[in-house]
């Protein structure tokens, strides 16, 4: 858990992916790769998603892959079988959460509330998500909310772009921030890997900025 939870850190930005057609996996990969993020969360928000993961983790077993939008125990072993090395859910749902420590894989459940925060520090959890970042209330109320609790990390997602993640970044508990903004369902679906790839260099240049 902890090297991975490492890894993480060291990429700064998770892509999240919502991929329609699994022929576009490898091209998604490549571009991540290229761009210098070789990572990604895909959300099981559609069909593609598993063999998606399945192509990426077989081709590309350089990267880190997760699932995300997990919302049954199916989805957890689904995920687990088709390569994704953490788990995220939207919300903290104590079923799926509970089920990833038995399976022993890394769990990220989304967390905006103080009830929701104690409920996963209470499981041993390092990192939580915070979904949805810039609605529920971004980084003002991660700081107001992390403060009693002084090992817990961060990973905001929604809403998060190349404007507003230096503000998210700057902060020490953000572990990382989840985005589209670099994977966009259009630029994925009208192939243009070489925009996603310019994009994904440019996140990882201010990550860079930022945590040098
Ligand atoms: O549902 C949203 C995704 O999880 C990421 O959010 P985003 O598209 O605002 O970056
Ligand atoms: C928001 C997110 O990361 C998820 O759907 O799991």
């Amino acid at each position: 858990m902890d090297s991975m939870l490492e890894q993480v850190k060291n990429f700064g930005v998770i892509p999240v992916v919502v991929i329609n057609d699994a022929k576009d996996a490898k091209f998604l990969a490549q571009a991540l790769c290229n761009g210098g993020l070789p990572c990604a969360e895909i959300t099981f928000r559609t069909e593609a998603a598993v063999e998606a993961l399945k192509i990426m983790s077989r081709e590309f077993p350089q990267m880190l892959l997760g699932a995300g939008t997990v919302l049954t125990k199916t989805q957890v072993d689904k995920a687990i079988e088709a390569g994704a090395k953490f788990i995220v859910s939207p919300g903290f749902d104590s079923e799926i959460v509970d089920y990833c420590l038995e399976k022993n894989i890394p769990v990220f459940p989304g967390c905006i509330t103080p009830s929701e925060v104690i409920q996963a520090v209470k499981r041993g959890l390092k990192v939580v998500k915070f979904f949805p970042a810039e609605s529920a209330g971004g980084l003002d109320m991660i700081k107001a909310m992390s403060a009693p609790y002084t090992d817990l990390e961060f990973m905001p997602t929604g809403g998060i772009h190349a404007k507003n993640l230096e503000n998210y970044l700057s902060f020490s508990k953000i572990a990382a921030c989840g985005g589209s903004w670099m994977v966009k369902s259009e630029l994925i679906e009208s192939g243009r890997f070489d925009q996603i790839e310019q994009l994904t260099k440019e996140a990882k240049a201010l990550v860079n900025k930022i945590r040098k």
